[in-house]
């Protein structure tokens, strides 16, 4: 389970009134995508949903639990920005992840459970497609890459929700095929219900079940910062998808990519492999 609800909610900087009145049930398992035109508040929205922001009235529930105060591990979250560690290589970043979640940066895994851990890191590179990649540094890897790797960093937590904002705007249209062919298979392979902000109308159609269009109904011509977005359009796509059973030729062909998700050379690969890193703690082993 991982339902989510919002009632009534309402965020303000100072005087300036971003949302208001935003009322929302997510099933568990959707993929929600998150559009409208820039400064309406979707990555804020999105960073209430991360408690990294408050909102000034209103409340957000998890499974019909309000969510805690502070960024849990049960929501993850990729950014548009690669969020992953230059000096770390991609085991390590990918280790480091699982380290974090037991108890803060102080924490560190040693033995039986070091061993483990290290096999959860590559089964999960092996998931998103980098397990030939392991010992190369970020700076190694292209873009597609690194954001692939963002979201092993965050899926190896086992988050029950994942928040994405804008993670693959940065992309060139060809890698985007295939790592939204990649999230497809995310989602329906792992127990996610997620939530992304996309500028892309055909991203947002090709990869979710529903998408909410955040827009400012109401203009006060004397102070612009009076009225909030409020969702404007809630469309649920159709034909429609279920994850687990969702297949890519379900999907209307202009819409998304019909290449398999592909590991192979190519575009999208990197240059060398590096040799060790000394500071990097997944190779301490
Ligand atoms: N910490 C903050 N303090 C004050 N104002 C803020 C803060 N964070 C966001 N805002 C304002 O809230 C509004 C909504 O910002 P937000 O980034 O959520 O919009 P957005 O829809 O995600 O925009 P974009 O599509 O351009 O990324 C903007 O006017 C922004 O300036």
């Amino acid at each position: 389970m991982s339902a989510i609800t919002v009632r009534n909610l309402w965020k303000e900087y100072d005087e300036r009134v971003v949302l208001e009145r935003i009322n929302l049930e997510i099933a568990p398992r959707s993929f929600i995508a998150l559009v409208g035109p820039s400064g309406c508040g979707k990555t804020t929205f999105l960073r209430m949903l991360l408690s990294e922001e408050r909102p000034t009235r209103g409340e957000i529930l998890i499974d019909g639990t309000p969510i805690a105060g502070e960024p849990t591990a049960e929501r993850g979250v990729v950014f548009q920005r690669y969020s992953v560690f230059p000096h770390l290589t991609v085991l390590g970043n990918v280790l480091l992840s699982l380290e974090f979640e037991g108890g803060g940066v102080l924490a560190r895994l040693f033995g039986g459970k070091r061993q483990k851990a290290i096999q959860a890191a590559r089964d999960m590179l092996d998931c998103v497609g980098l397990a030939e990649h392991e010992k190369k540094y970020p700076a190694q890897l292209s873009g597609g890459m690194q954001q692939r790797l963002a979201l092993a960093q965050t899926l190896i937590r086992k988050p029950r929700v994942l928040l994405l904002d804008e993670p693959f705007g940065a992309l060139d249209p060809g890698i985007r095929g295939d790592i939204h062919a990649l999230m497809r298979r995310l989602w329906n392979e792992e127990n996610l219900t997620v939530v992304m902000v996309t500028h892309d109308l055909s991203e947002a159609f090709g990869l979710a079940t529903r998408v909410l269009a955040f827009e400012r109904p109401r203009v006060d011509p004397v102070d612009g910062d009076r009225y909030g977005a409020v969702i404007k359009e809630d469309i649920e796509v159709w034909p429609r998808r279920i994850a687990g059973q969702d297949s890519p030729h379900r999907m209307p062909p202009v819409l998304v990519s019909t290449a398999p998700f592909s590991t192979a050379p190519g575009r999208d690969d990197p240059a060398q492999a590096p040799g060790l890193g000394q500071d990097d703690l997944a190779l301490q082993a």
